[in-house]
């Protein structure tokens, strides 16, 4: 369900196959709160930040959120006006008191983007772009026709020069313990980057400005020490060998780096698997899953989400829908593998959060109310992004969102009272009134009129009658 018009918040959920918890997500455009809803898309608790997300949280297990921020912007040479430029990542604890923060962002030679993740030994890993000047990148390699001769203009910001990727670990302290390079892996053959690389002209050579490799997605395996990246460009997903540094496996686009691979063609993916790819995810059983965004792929222009097995290269497990305007976002996008085996994932541009089982069957629904910050029951055409703004991209946009399970431990000891609904109490509750079926009793009389704003409302449970959890969930 993706449709430029409708009903927002929980549209389905069924109740016996979803697993049950809270989740977690940052609505992206011009909302500076983080939400916490339960299943039925009450809110039980929220973060406050004076930062835009730049662009997603976690919930550490501790009750804290590790949220990244995106720093107020000049348009000057500088500043980097790439989507998913961040710069901050603040740490809340459960109470909304911020008690540490790192801020990446020095104009003109690095800033934070897209996303984070904190290890076990308590250190965090931030994915950065820092820039390079022309000059540098002819040295690396890069085709002097294709460097831009007048500042490239994004997000109303002139570039002068390209922001490439690096990942940087720092302990608690704030200090550097290790940093990763892409500038340093420039060449030819699969442990290299090729930095002349471009999806080939039939795809109008899309991604051959500035933001070359465009990296989203930094993970850590303590098993075996290997950092897995994801270049939305590339199209692939990296094992990184934390102790050398070297590209240990790559999947997802031959033709970035290997010659005999077939490039994709009018009609044709070739040997391409991923198309502007995010979120690679290392799960317990080795496998890494994956959102396929599916932009600019020949055959097939539509998402899924996608698990392989790195041993053989096989995808073991997709899921996508039947119709391409179910699940569809050009850009952005995230997965989550549950611990029941279902998977929620983030469908970036309809604000689409949904969870699927095995089979591929839908168990629960949820559309982001947050429209621009400002709540929304339904949503309308004129509610998304102008043209310009993003491609295809609704106003309601979630970067990323995480279901945390009811015995996960930040909730130990924390009362987690419904707060209401995103958007009023008064708003229609389309998972009972659809699906009365399927595990709900029949619809209610409407419920008397709750204040407009329910997040500021009194906590307060709101009347439910599917006989289901209970209105209010106190966790051990
Ligand atoms: O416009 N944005 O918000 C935006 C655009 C692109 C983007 O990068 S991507 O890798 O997530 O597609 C992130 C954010």
């Amino acid at each position: 369900y993706e449709a430029i018009t409708g009903p927002t918040g929980v549209l389905y959920y069924d109740q016996a196959k979803a697993y049950q918890g809270y989740t977690l997500f940052d609505p992206t455009v011009a909302s500076k709160t983080t939400y916490l809803i339960d299943m039925r898309g009450n809110i039980v608790h929220t973060w406050q930040s004076e930062y835009t997300a730049g662009l997603h949280s976690v919930l550490l297990p501790n009750g804290h959120l590790l949220r990244a921020g995106a720093l107020p912007r000049k348009t000057e040479v500088g500043y980097c006006g790439i989507g998913g430029a961040g710069g901050i990542l603040e740490e809340f604890d459960w109470d909304g008191k911020k008690v540490w923060e790192y801020k990446m962002f020095i104009p003109n030679k690095e800033i934070q983007h897209h996303t984070f993740c904190r290890m076990p030994n308590g250190n965090t890993m931030i994915l950065g772009w820092e820039t390079l000047t022309n000059d540098e990148a002819r040295k690396l390699g890069r085709n002097p026709l294709t460097i831009p001769t007048k500042p490239v203009m994004s997000k109303g910001i002139p570039h002068d020069r390209f922001w490439v990727d690096f990942v940087r670990e720092i302990d608690p302290a704030g200090k550097t313990v290790w940093e990763w390079h892409i500038k340093d892996h420039i060449g030819k053959g699969p442990k290299k980057f090729d930095i002349n690389y471009t999806l080939p002209m039939p795809m109008g050579e899309m991604y051959a400005t500035y933001d070359w490799s465009h990296f989203n997605t930094v993970n850590y395996i303590p098993e075996t020490d290997t950092v897995v990246m994801n270049s939305r460009n590339l199209s692939e997903f990296y094992f990184i060998n934390h102790k050398t540094g070297e590209v240990e496996y790559r999947w997802g686009n031959p033709s970035a780096w290997d010659p005999n691979a077939k490039k994709p063609g009018y009609w044709d993916d070739g040997s391409q698997k991923l198309f502007g790819n995010h979120c690679a995810t290392p799960l317990k059983n080795g496998h890494v899953l994956i959102f396929d965004n599916g932009s600019e792929r020949p055959q097939d222009r539509r998402s899924r989400a996608v698990e392989v097995d790195p041993k053989t290269g096989k995808v073991v497990w997709e899921f996508r829908t039947r119709h391409t305007n179910s699940f569809n976002s050009h850009r952005q996008g995230a997965v989550q593998r549950l611990k029941n085996g279902n998977t929620l994932i983030t469908s970036t541009h309809g604000g689409h959060i949904f969870e699927v089982n095995p089979e591929g069957r839908l168990v629960w629904e949820f559309v982001n109310p947050i429209s621009a910050g400002k709540a929304k029951a339904v949503f309308h055409n004129i509610d998304g992004l102008p043209f310009e703004a993003h491609i295809d991209g609704m106003a309601n946009m979630v970067h990323r969102a995480y279901r945390y399970g009811e015995d996960y431990p930040a909730f130990y000891g924390k009362t987690l009272t419904p707060q209401g609904y995103i958007a009023g109490d008064d708003a229609p509750r389309f998972f009972r009134d659809y699906h009365a079926g399927a595990g709900f009793a029949a619809p209610a009389a409407a419920p008397a009129a709750a204040p407009a704003a329910a997040a500021k409302a009194p906590a307060k449970a709101p009347a439910e009658d599917d006989g289901g959890d209970g209105p209010t969930m106190n966790a051990y």
